[in-house]
């Protein structure tokens, strides 16, 4: 077993809103080894995006720690490369210099900026896109180049809330695609947050369940498929197995859902 990469020690996070206060998380702990693909899923608003930003170093823990390669996390870093749900591409920019952009804080030149770029626009397919703007481009290719440049600066570890929250149905399975080749080619540590248990289990080795807020762990469930992982895996019973398993833990931790209410 390697070592773990990304160690979330007792980690609690607390928003005061006005005279009130929300437990968002609650003493949570988990070990992402190097080289992992770990998922978290849960029902809305059970603290999933928080635990991402508070790893991401964008909010401060109100308990807990966060380490990286054994060093407590204390803000952004180049170790962490980030997708969110929202693209966040500069439209004025092309996707080489919006890559370029983003890695104009390393200690390169223009011309490894620009070799950097390029390379990670080939590993997500849009070689030939260096010269668009955002602007020509479809919500999964604007979602490519986002990930294009969270990998440009070599981050040892990929966090990635509902990246393909905002695609529809078959853009979504195609980044799914992209994203698991990404992974078994380049063997990336990853944290991706997402809603949909099918995504959760079709990419991850682990998948974790938490609780409705605050947020806990309360399932840690490893995902044996056999890699590469192919979409026609997605009917094969192992697969769905795991997925109505999920399912029932997800659905069992969150009071509306158990009782059949609608959110
Ligand atoms: N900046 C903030 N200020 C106050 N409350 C917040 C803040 N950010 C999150 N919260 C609250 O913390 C809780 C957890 O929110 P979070 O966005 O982490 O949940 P989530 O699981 O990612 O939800 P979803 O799946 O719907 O995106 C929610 O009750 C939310 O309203």
């Amino acid at each position: 077993m390697s070592a773990d990469k990304l160690v979330v020690r007792n980690l609690s996070k607390e928003f005061r809103v006005g005279r009130e206060s929300v437990l968002a998380v609650d003493d949570v702990s988990f070990s992402i080894a190097e080289n992992e693909f770990v998922s978290v899923v849960g029902p809305s608003g059970c603290g999933k995006s928080t635990l991402l930003t508070v790893a991401a170093g964008l909010g401060d823990p109100t308990g807990g720690s966060i380490l990286v390669d054994g060093e407590v996390i204390r803000g952004p870093g180049r170790d962490r490369g980030v997708v969110f749900q929202s693209y966040s591409l500069f439209p004025w920019l092309t996707v080489r210099a919006n890559i370029e952009f983003a890695l104009r804080g390393e200690k390169i030149g223009r011309v490894e900026r620009r070799l950097r770029a390029l390379e990670q626009l080939d590993v997500v397919g849009l070689g030939n896109f260096a010269d668009a703007y955002p602007s020509q481009l479809s919500g999964g290719m604007r979602q490519r180049v986002a990930i294009a440049r969270a990998l440009s600066y070599r981050p040892s570890v990929l966090l990635m809330d509902e990246p393909f929250g905002a695609l529809d149905a078959l853009n979504r399975r195609t980044m799914q695609e992209l994203l698991t080749k990404v992974w078994e080619d380049h063997r990336l540590t990853v944290l991706f947050i997402t809603h949909d248990i099918d995504e959760a289990v079709f990419l991850s080795d682990r998948v974790l369940v938490m609780s409705a807020r605050p947020g806990r762990i309360v399932q840690d469930v490893p995902i044996r498929l056999e890699r590469p992982r192919r979409v026609e895996m997605q009917t094969s019973e192992e697969f769905l197995e795991l997925k109505q398993h999920l399912l029932k833990s997800v659905t069992s931790t969150d009071p509306a859902l158990a009782a059949g209410g609608r959110r």
